[in-house]
């Protein structure tokens, strides 16, 4: 006797089937590998050869949502002056309406950041469209709670600061045009103190913290198997996710 899988879901009015992307938060301090390992588990995710057609998996950085300066911060940012690890540095609320959009299934366009002129380019934007996995990975995604509640995993690096330095320097000389000096300064004056203030505190909100980062092959492993699962189990039960529009029963 074949057993009809599909879920008989409650019928309610004005609903949307959409697919709601498996939606991760990935934390950890500045150059801790958070971007390398986003880019693994997007790597392995889509390698995969899944039930469906290729997975769709998208990585968006929470450095597009830090917030327009003024003219006098900028000209304080120019001399490195300017703390750009303090959440007060971030968009919070288009961070919020971003990922929210994002989990009813739309496009999303997220301006590029440029940390040599520390500015948002708005001229061209990144197109996020509609994704099985979503990664949105920052030095602080854990920080903000409402932001964190909307995660469906939350991974966070946990790399050496002393690794995470000996990594900077060089990527700020070559990629950002800085000097030695003003890298170091800026590291002990604002990235070092931000981290121990805002970012290593919210490790206590991951479900899974990577030691050693992108080398972490087995972590990673475990982590991409766990969306698979996911991603099959949803497949093979309806890969929908009813929005009930006019929320009379009040669940998100
Ligand atoms: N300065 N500093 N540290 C922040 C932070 O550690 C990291 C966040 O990804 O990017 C760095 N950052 C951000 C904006 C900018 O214009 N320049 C810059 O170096």
């Amino acid at each position: 006797m074949d057993v009809d899988n599909t879920l008989l879901l409650p019928n309610c009015e004005h609903k949307t089937d959409i697919k709601t992307p498996f939606l991760i938060g990935v934390a950890g301090g500045t150059a801790s590998g958070k971007s390398t390992v986003c880019k693994k588990i997007m790597e392995q995710l889509g390698q995969a050869d899944m039930d469906q057609a290729q997975r769709q998996v998208v990585t968006i950085g929470q450095d597009s949502f830090y917030r327009e300066l003024t003219t006098a911060e900028k000209a304080k940012a120019q001399k490195g002056l300017f703390n750009f690890d303090h959440p007060d540095a971030f968009n919070e609320n288009l961070m919020y309406d971003t990922l929210q959009e994002v989990l009813k299934g739309r496009i999303v366009k997220v301006p590029c950041y440029d940390y040599r002129s520390n500015s948002l380019d708005h001229e061209n934007k990144l197109t996020i469209y509609p994704a099985d996995v979503v990664l949105f990975e920052g030095i602080l995604v854990f920080y903000f709670p409402k932001i964190r509640d909307l995660f469906h995993m939350k991974l966070f690096v946990d790399t050496d600061s002393d690794t995470r330095l000996a990594r900077r320097v060089p990527r700020d000389i070559n990629e950002r045009g800085r000097d030695l000096d003003a890298v170091l300064t800026q590291y002990m004056t604002f990235v070092k103190p931000a981290f121990e203030e805002f970012c290593s505190p919210t490790k206590k909100f991951a479900d899974v913290i990577i030691p050693r980062g992108a080398d972490n092959t087995v972590a990673i492993d475990l982590i991409v198997q766990h969306i698979r699962d996911f991603l099959n189990n949803r497949s093979r039960y309806g890969s929908t996710t009813n929005i009930n529009h006019d929320n009379t029963n009040g669940i998100g």
